[in-house]
């Protein structure tokens, strides 16, 4: 069987052997201390553990519930933000039909889904009340903190239409709420109208818990295969702990980037091929910079669709400002191909593509695109992913995971909290008038 590698060699022009040598020491020592748990944020290290150490009980009544949803709902709105989020959706699009919410139900056989408290745009969340119109459907709730704005409005929303369309006592049954296992004002409104609650714990923080209720509710709603994915994490999860540095492509991949970054390339561009892996790439971006981005350092993560952005950013990257560097996500076997046939008049010019398949343009497209940004000065890495299933995205979840714990403490930030998200609430409760907001609410007025 396959797993997830990294592949540096087209870096290897600037990178010497020796800065390898040099960090893969420090890299070493990262790891003693993430293992043994006695570096910083050693109380959000929960997620280490998780693809073989979960709650059972939970994991079973999750597909019980999943099941529920996929036989009374047409459709599920699941709603969150960031950590609460992004896993769910980066994991659906990737394991699922790529116009999933659009084939006609007898094929898709399990609800629509749909997110919802992921902005504050009144624009969407009235555009999405049209979609679910009449419908059945039930809401996912989810917010680790049970306090976040954005999913609290849309879940008052929400709430409002299952109470109105089924009434209190039946709506109370299509509310599955994913939150703290005591606190917050979410698990307080659980306990009190008795909806079916899961738990994020304690010591998984939200852009860590992919592989909790937070992910796995909507996963197993949508039909994909919750056992494989674990299954894939505790791979993934084994070959992060037991390898020494030579064969870990975690390690490796968190060397790399700190060498990188230390030679001036402070961005770092993930790049793909096909469109269901964006929302990976976003997942990615939150795992990264929530992680790195704090007391002035870090890498910045940026992600592109590609061949998509090669007509926009592609530019920029073959011959802008050199302060990137670019990880290709490259799914080796393509899970969908179509085949380029021959014209009789070759009109348009493409039959000498005749016979070829799509997989084969793509690939091609790729590997010219590599070298071309080689050859720009924007050193590649490649992240080769051999299918698109549960058990390698498992697996790719739990290298990133590891690979960003890594790379904080090379960093020597604190990769498990993320206090600089606090200071735009502050001002955004001021300027909408939250009690206990009232002295900074009259100086932001000033400066407005
Ligand atoms: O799950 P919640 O508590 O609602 O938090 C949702 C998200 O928003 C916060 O502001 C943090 O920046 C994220 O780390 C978190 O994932």
């Amino acid at each position: 069987m396959g797993k997830v590698t990294l592949d540096y060699s087209k870096a290897a022009g600037f990178i010497s052997e020796e800065e390898i040598g040099y960090i893969s020491k420090l890299v070493e020592d990262a790891k003693e201390q993430l293992v043994a748990k006695n570096g910083a944020g050693n109380d959000f290290l929960g997620w280490i553990d998780l693809p073989v150490d979960y709650d059972k009980e939970e994991f079973a009544r999750i597909k019980e519930a999943a099941k529920k949803i996929q036989s009374d709902s047409e459709v599920l709105i699941v709603i969150g933000i960031g950590g609460s989020y992004l896993g769910a959706r980066a994991a659906i699009e990737f394991l699922r039909h790529g116009f999933y919410n659009n084939i006609s139900k007898e094929e898709r056989k399990t609800p629509e889904i749909y997110y919802a408290g992921n902005s504050i745009s009144g624009a969407y969340l009235e555009g999405l009340l049209d979609v679910v119109g009449d419908r059945d459907f039930s809401v996912n709730i989810i917010s680790k903190s049970g306090t976040t704005t954005e999913p609290a409005i849309a879940f008052r929303i929400f709430k409002k239409k299952l109470e109105e369309k089924y009434g209190k006592e039946e709506a109370a049954k299509r509310i599955y709420a994913t939150t703290d296992k005591a606190k917050g004002a979410l698990k307080n409104l659980a306990t009190e109208e008795g909806y079916e609650t899961f738990v994020v714990p304690d010591d998984v923080g939200g852009r860590f818990s992919v592989l909790t209720a937070v992910g796995l509710l909507p996963i197993a709603v949508s039909g994909a295969d919750l056992d494989q994915l674990m299954a894939g994490a505790a791979e993934g999860r084994k070959l992060a702990l037991e390898q020494k540095f030579e064969e870990n492509d975690s390690l490796q991949y968190a060397a790399i980037r700190n060498i990188l970054l230390r030679k001036g390339k402070s961005i770092e561009v993930l790049a793909n091929y096909e469109p269901s892996l964006h929302y990976v790439s976003e997942w990615w971006k939150q795992l990264y910079g929530e992680s790195e981005g704090k007391d002035q350092k870090g890498l910045f993560p940026a992600s592109v669709d590609l061949t998509t952005d090669l007509h926009s950013m592609g530019q920029f990257i073959q011959d802008g400002a050199r302060i990137m560097f670019e990880t290709v996500l490259n799914i080796e076997k393509s899970r969908g191909n179509v085949v380029i046939e021959e014209e009789a008049v070759d009109l348009d010019g493409l039959n000498y593509l005749a016979g070829k398949d799509m997989d084969f343009v793509n690939k091609s497209a790729m590997n010219g695109t590599i070298l071309a940004h080689t050859d720009g000065n924007v050193p590649n890495l490649m992240v080769k992913v051999p299918e698109q299933n549960e058990f390698y995205l498992g697996e790719l979840f739990y290298f990133f995971e590891f690979a960003v714990g890594i790379s904080g403490y090379l960093l020597g930030v604190n990769p498990f909290n993320q206090p600089g998200v606090e200071s735009y609430k502050k001002n955004m409760f001021a300027l909408l008038g939250k009690p206990g907001y009232e002295a900074q609410r009259e100086e932001l007025l000033k400066r407005l």
